[in-house]
């Protein structure tokens, strides 16, 4: 195997999902959170639309969108119902990160139908995922159930769509293989 095969390999399997409870506070510096992003860039794309697109919240900008998350909790929870704890959670996820990337698309429908631009950026934010673990950067795709009322707050256009928010912050957790199925439940081959 070649040495980039087994960096690559080692990358791919000990990428985790690490939330902000783990992360440590250190700044990510915007070098970092740039090399990051411009890995999204080389993602495939059907038609060359490259249909990602993204927001940073850096900085007091994290503010901004821990008042936006905390804000639609209370608006869409039955004064009954709210908790205190899971407002202040939703903001401290976001207030614990050092940098939240609003990952959204950009539809072209004469093009390519919406499910090929949703792949295409679920491999931009895989690239992302595999440079961050490179980078020692932990991070996890979140994909709240509320996502229709982000476009406003993220200034979308008609043809946009925000999917998930992409949390990132600095952790001191050790490296950790994912537990999955064998890949040999999930192939089949036709050899004749
Ligand atoms: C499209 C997508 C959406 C996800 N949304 C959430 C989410 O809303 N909340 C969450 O805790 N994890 C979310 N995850 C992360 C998965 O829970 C995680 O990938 C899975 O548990 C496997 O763990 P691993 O990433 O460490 O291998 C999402 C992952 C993907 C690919």
């Amino acid at each position: 195997m070649t040495p980039a095969a087994e960096a690559l390999n080692r990358i791919i399997r000990t990428r985790r999902s690490i939330f902000p409870p783990d992360y440590t506070g250190e700044e990510i510096p915007v070098s970092v959170v740039e090399t990051i992003l411009a890995n999204a860039n080389y993602a495939p794309t059907h038609r060359l639309t490259e249909p990602w697109r993204f927001t940073v919240f850096r900085g007091e900008g994290k503010t901004r969108l821990a008042d936006f998350l905390g804000d639609t909790y209370q608006a869409q929870t039955l004064p009954e119902l709210f908790s205190e704890a899971k407002w202040k959670g939703t903001r401290e996820k976001v207030t614990r990160s050092s940098c939240v990337i609003a990952i959204c698309m950009e539809l072209h429908p004469e093009k390519v139908p919406e499910w090929e631009e949703l792949a295409a950026v679920a491999c931009a934010v895989q690239n992302m995922w595999l440079t961050a673990t490179a980078l020692n950067v932990g991070a996890y795709w979140s994909t709240p159930g509320n996502l229709a009322l982000f476009s406003e707050f993220l200034g979308l256009g008609p043809n946009e769509k925000c999917v998930g928010l992409f949390y990132m912050g600095y952790h001191q957790l050790p490296e950790r293989t994912p537990v999955r199925k064998p890949i040999e439940e999930k192939v089949k081959w036709v050899t004749e």
